[in-house]
Formats: structure tokens, sequence, C-alpha cells
């Protein structure tokens, strides 16, 4: 049997980063050699021996992560948010000059959610107007999620490939923030209520239809298949690898 695989988990103390950390310890294949959070001594992951670093931490720190992990020769699995088109050409800039190593960046590792982004994606250009709803737990730092802005460029990028214009909105008197973010020229509302985990809505509608595609992450075991599979897979993929649709050959 081949030698399982060493991980270290940044952000081991928080919320995703505990789950992983017991995701990663049970399985047979992986072992986990590194857990640090905010405080903890971060060489301590490279001391012990990580191959595959997974972040999820905060968007303020998890650029110096990756850096960290590409400098120290580890691959990186990284769930954080707040990945701009800059910040992922940074990250491809780090990785030229470390051909061999592999850095995942997912805004989702939910199954559904990836499969609910694609839907969205395909559907996008049959719509005359096209929103983003996304519910999260309270302690949530950013707003919209990084999975909502995602899906706003997707959907933004199908409409523009088909032509379409603006959506039809006639507001021209309203509260500040009443019509959510614009991201691309999708609006994109986010919720924060305890008792969610992570949700979202897509609202698609043209003349007499609309077309609701929802996804309900109800615990954060439902990210674990897809982190798992990352860490599983990314010592085989050098590069950058953005979103988990390519290793669920979508
Ligand atoms: N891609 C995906 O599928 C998912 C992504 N996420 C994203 O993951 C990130 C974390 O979410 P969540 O677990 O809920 O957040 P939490 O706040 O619960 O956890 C983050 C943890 O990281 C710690 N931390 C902060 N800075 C560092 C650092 N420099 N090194 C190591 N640890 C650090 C925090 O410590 P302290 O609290 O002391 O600052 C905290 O314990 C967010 O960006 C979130 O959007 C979440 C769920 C799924
Ligand atoms: O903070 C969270 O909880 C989540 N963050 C990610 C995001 O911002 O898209 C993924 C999921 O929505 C849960």
């Amino acid at each position: 049997m081949s030698e399982p695989i060493r991980v270290g988990v940044l952000g081991a103390r928080g919320r995703m980063g505990a789950q992983v950390c017991k995701a990663v310890d049970a399985a047979g294949d992986l072992e986990l050699v590194a857990m640090v959070d905010a405080g903890d001594w971060l060489f301590s992951v490279a001391d012990a021996g990580a191959q595959v670093l997974v972040d999820f931490t905060h968007p303020d720190v998890v650029m110096d992560n990756v850096r960290f992990a590409v400098d120290q020769g580890m691959h990186a699995v990284v769930g954080t948010t707040g990945f701009t088109p800059d910040r992922l050409d940074t990250v491809r800039t780090w990785l030229a000059d470390a051909p061999q190593l592999g850095v995942l960046i997912a805004p989702n590792f939910g199954i559904g959610a990836v499969l609910s982004m694609r839907f969205a994606q395909m559907a996008a250009r049959f719509y005359e107007s096209a929103e983003v709803i996304e519910l999260h737990h309270p302690g949530k730092v950013d707003a919209p999620s990084g999975t909502a802005v995602h899906t706003a460029q997707l959907i933004a990028a199908a409409r523009a490939e088909a032509g379409l214009a603006p959506p039809p909105d006639a507001t021209s008197q309203s509260l500040d923030g009443a019509r959510g973010a614009d991201v691309d020229g999708v609006r994109v509302h986010a919720v924060r209520l305890a008792g969610m985990v992570a949700h979202q809505e897509i609202l698609l509608g043209t003349e007499g239809e609309t077309l609701s595609i929802r996804h309900d992450s109800l615990n954060r075991s439902s990210f674990m298949p897809g982190v798992l599979l990352a860490v599983r897979a990314i010592r085989s993929r050098p590069g950058l690898t953005v979103g988990l649709d390519p290793l669920l050959d979508l």
C-alpha cells in the first residue's frame, strides 16, 4: 500500500478547519501532520513534512499562506474566499517559478453547489433577468459570498457571450443596498441569519416563466467530500486549478 498523503491544515480551530482535520484524520490514505491556527507557528506545517496544505482561514491572510506553501514546496487546497482575478494571476506568477506544484482554489467544495453554478451558467443565456441570493450564518465575515460572486461572474459571462442586453429594471428611486451588489451587471443579495449554514438561490426570469436553482449546505460535512477529493488530486495537477469542476469531469 502507498504512503499516506501528509496534510497540514491552516485555520484548524475554525468552523471549516476543524471539520477538515476530522475528515483527514478519518481517511486511511491521508495523514494529518499539522494543525495551525491564528497565533500558532506557521513553520510547524513545513517542519511536520506536510505535502498538501489546506487553507480555510481569512481573506486577509490567505495570500500570505499560499505564498508560504509555494515557497516551502507544498501543494495547496484553498477554500478561503476573497480571490479576485488579480489575486489568481499573482498565484499563477508564483507557480510559474515552481512548476511541479499544484494549487487548487475553490469558492465552494460542495458538490451540489458546484453543480448549481454549472446549471446557472447553462441556463443564463435563455433568460432576460438573473439575480443571485445567498444566505449564510451570521459569523461569516465576507459579503457577498465567494460562491455568489463566482456564480454571478459565470452568469454575466454567459449573458455577454449570448449578446443579452442588461436585465430589465425600472428602479429609479431606492434605499442604499436595496437592489444588492452589482457583480458584472448581475445583482447579488446577501442574507445573514442565525440558523443558516450556506445556501444560495439563483433566480432566472423571462416572459411567462421563472427558473429557481437552489442549493443548501445544511452542515459543513457537505464540503468534506470535495475537500478530500482535491487533497487526493492536487499532487498530480501542477499549476493553478480554479474550482472543483475539472475534478468532477464537468
Ligand atoms: N470553499 C468552500 O467550500 C468554503 C469556504 N469557506 C471559507 O473559508 C473561510 C473560513 O471560513 P470559516 O471556517 O467559517 O471561518 P472561521 O472564522 O470559523 O475560521 C477561520 C480560522 O482561521 C483562523 N486564522 C486566521 N488567520 C489565520 C492565520 N494567519 N493562520 C492560521 N489560521 C488563521 C481564525 O482564527 P481567529 O478566529 O483567531 O482569527 C479561525 O480559527 C472563509 O473565507 C469562508 O468563506 C467556508 C466554507 C466552505
Ligand atoms: O463562509 C462560509 O460559510 C462559506 N463560504 C464560502 C463562500 O463564501 O462562498 C462557501 C460557502 O458558501 C460557505
